[in-house]
């Protein structure tokens, strides 16, 4: 069985290197990259083989992850060498199995899946849908293209804007979170190098406590917070500038331009 993965940017490689991780023989990927230094330095570091997409096309799964604008263009590219029975996996924001199905020969399996770029350390989260026409043995292996590097769910397509959202999007959401701790915590006079290591240490730890003691958020917030104390202060704050409302308007944004993409601008 033949992997091709065409459009290796930041998402390609994530899923790129959890296939590697997972123990997949990288002389059975094939990476279709425009950009022929990317092309090059992927084939330094993972030995896979780099051919153009439309030879990458004909390999038994495909996974897209090229830009949502770059989609279209993408399959007129390939679809002349697509064939039914192949699996086709896009990862591209927005964009249907209805559309995708409709730019490509009958018969190709079309999943829909939404990633996000902890998968390029092995703790993604990803949410799977299938098209028109795919049978079980065809989801499992799209499914394990994604479970090599974290989670992965099936999910309705109708809820991909959603989880778009919340998992997709998600690490920047918590990356934007720690830049904001470490100079916050600059301005109270902590070298950038030690409040980045607080933070990071920080995060780490109330990450683990989530997965690990399975209990409601609001309950380990509490433990955290003493009557009267340190942590009262600072969280009547954040509720005072809207940080939940905050939270609330994004992921609404985010959701709806998900909703756009689909549209093709
Ligand atoms: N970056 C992220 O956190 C996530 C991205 N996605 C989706 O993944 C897709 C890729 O996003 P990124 O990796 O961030 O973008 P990127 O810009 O880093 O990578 C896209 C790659 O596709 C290549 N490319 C474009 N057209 C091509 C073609 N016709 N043939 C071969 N290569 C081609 C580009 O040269 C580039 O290297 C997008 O559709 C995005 O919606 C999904 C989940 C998370
Ligand atoms: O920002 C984006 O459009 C992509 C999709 C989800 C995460 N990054």
């Amino acid at each position: 069985m033949v992997t091709a993965i065409i459009g290796a940017g930041v998402m390609g490689e994530a899923i790129l290197a959890g296939l590697i991780r997972a123990g997949r023989d990288a002389s059975t990927i094939l990476v279709g990259e425009r950009r022929p230094d990317r092309g090059a330095e992927l084939a330094q570091k993972y030995g896979v083989k780099v051919v153009p997409n439309v030879e990458a096309a004909v390999a038994d799964t495909v996974l897209l992850a090229v830009k949502p604008q770059d989609l279209a263009a993408t399959l007129i590219d390939i679809a002349p060498n697509l064939r039914a029975g192949q699996v086709l996996v896009s990862v591209a924001a927005g964009k249907s199995t209805a559309w995708i199905e409709s730019q490509v020969p009958a018969g190709v399996a079309v999943v829909r899946a939404m990633p996000n770029t902890p998968a390029l350390v092995g703790e993604g989260m990803a949410g799977l849908s299938r098209g028109s026409s795919v049978t079980d043995a065809q989801y499992a292996e799209a499914e394990s293209l994604l479970s090599g590097s974290g989670q992965a769910i099936e999910i309705p397509e109708y809820q991909q804007d959603a989880l778009t959202a919340v998992s997709g999007s998600g690490p920047a959401y918590v990356f934007y979170v720690v830049e904001a701790m470490v100079e916050a915590g600059v301005q109270l006079g902590l070298a950038r190098d030690v409040a980045t290591a607080l933070v990071q240490q920080t995060l780490y730890g109330a990450a683990t406590m989530l997965r690990e003691t399975r209990t409601h958020p609001s309950v380990l917030r509490e433990q955290v917070t003493s009557p009267g104390g340190t942590t009262a202060a600072a969280l009547r704050k954040l509720d005072e500038h809207g940080v939940r409302a905050a939270f609330s308007s994004a992921m609404e944004a985010c959701r709806d331009r998900s909703r756009e993409l689909a549209q093709g601008s």
